[in-house]
């Protein structure tokens, strides 16, 4: 099967100074992927040059068959939606709105909103349990709800590649499985999800794939029980973990430092 998204060779600099190195990755329709990695390890980065934001210093992001970064703009924006970390709103807008703004790419400049786009927009409201929220202006939500209107205008965008930079940061333990149960479900339909993770039990249980990402370098790709080891956490965030083989996934317990 041919990759939605092909990041081969990828250097990236960030003022000069390299940041990722020699990264390779693909995303394949139905992956669900987690990037996990320690505070400025790169991923971020590597995630904002995925989405076409930030240009290589060597090396390609290929987008259906050309690089991301010369595709058209409305092109990459229907196709592919990046959610960033704790992304802020500054405009009072109300929450079904902001929502709305996810059917963008796929309207002509003010065309008002289609039956179809209005139902997509309720979906993605309804998945991320906003409808209630539809008519707040989103300066006024807490932060787990805004995180969940965010996300919601990403899945707006129906794209076939969603980039999610800690997309449960900051939320309950239910809404945080509510959204790791709604990229599964994206991902088995058939688009391409990566995330970025730092609750190892979650990424274990809910990714199919986990990248663990180090000082700019990609040190395994894999499946989570293959790649989450006492070994492997030991080297990427120096810590000793538990970790237990439970009917529905591994649990990973941090017990210390090492
Ligand atoms: N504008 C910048 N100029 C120079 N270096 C930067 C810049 N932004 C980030 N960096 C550095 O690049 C490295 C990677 O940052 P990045 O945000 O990609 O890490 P991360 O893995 O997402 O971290 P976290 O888990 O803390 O979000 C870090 O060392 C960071 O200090």
């Amino acid at each position: 099967m041919s990759a939605l998204l092909q990041a081969s060779g990828l250097v990236l600099a960030l003022d000069g100074r390299p940041v990722v190195r020699h990264a390779d990755l693909a995303l394949h329709p139905g992956d669900f992927v987690g990037l996990l990695g320690p505070n400025g390890a790169g991923k971020t980065t590597l995630l904002r040059a995925l989405a076409g934001l930030l240009p290589p210093a060597a090396g390609t992001v290929v987008l259906d068959g050309r690089p991301v970064g010369d595709l058209p703009e409305a092109r990459r924006a229907r196709r592919l939606a990046y959610l960033p970390q704790g992304a802020e709103c500054h405009w009072p807008l109300a929450v079904e709105a902001l929502v709305a703004l996810g059917r963008l790419p796929h309207r002509a400049p003010w065309a008002s909103l289609a039956p179809a786009d209005l139902a997509t927009i309720e979906a993605a409201m309804r998945f991320t349990e906003v409808l209630d929220l539809a008519g707040r202006p989103v300066t006024q939500l807490s932060g787990g709800e805004r995180a969940r209107v965010l996300l919601a205008r990403a899945l707006a965008v129906d794209p076939a590649i969603l980039l999610a930079d800690e997309p449960v940061a900051g939320l309950d333990p239910g809404h945080q499985l509510d959204v790791m149960r709604l990229l599964g479900r994206r991902a088995e339909a058939g688009g391409a999800v990566l995330v970025v993770l730092h609750d190892l039990t979650l990424a274990a249980r809910f990714c199919r794939r986990l990248v663990l990402m180090q000082e700019g370098r990609i040190l395994a790709d894999g499946p989570p029980a293959e790649v989450l080891t006492p070994d492997s956490l030991r080297l990427l965030y120096g810590i000793d973990a538990h970790i237990a083989v439970e009917a529905d996934g591994l649990m990973v317990v941090p017990k210390g430092r090492v």
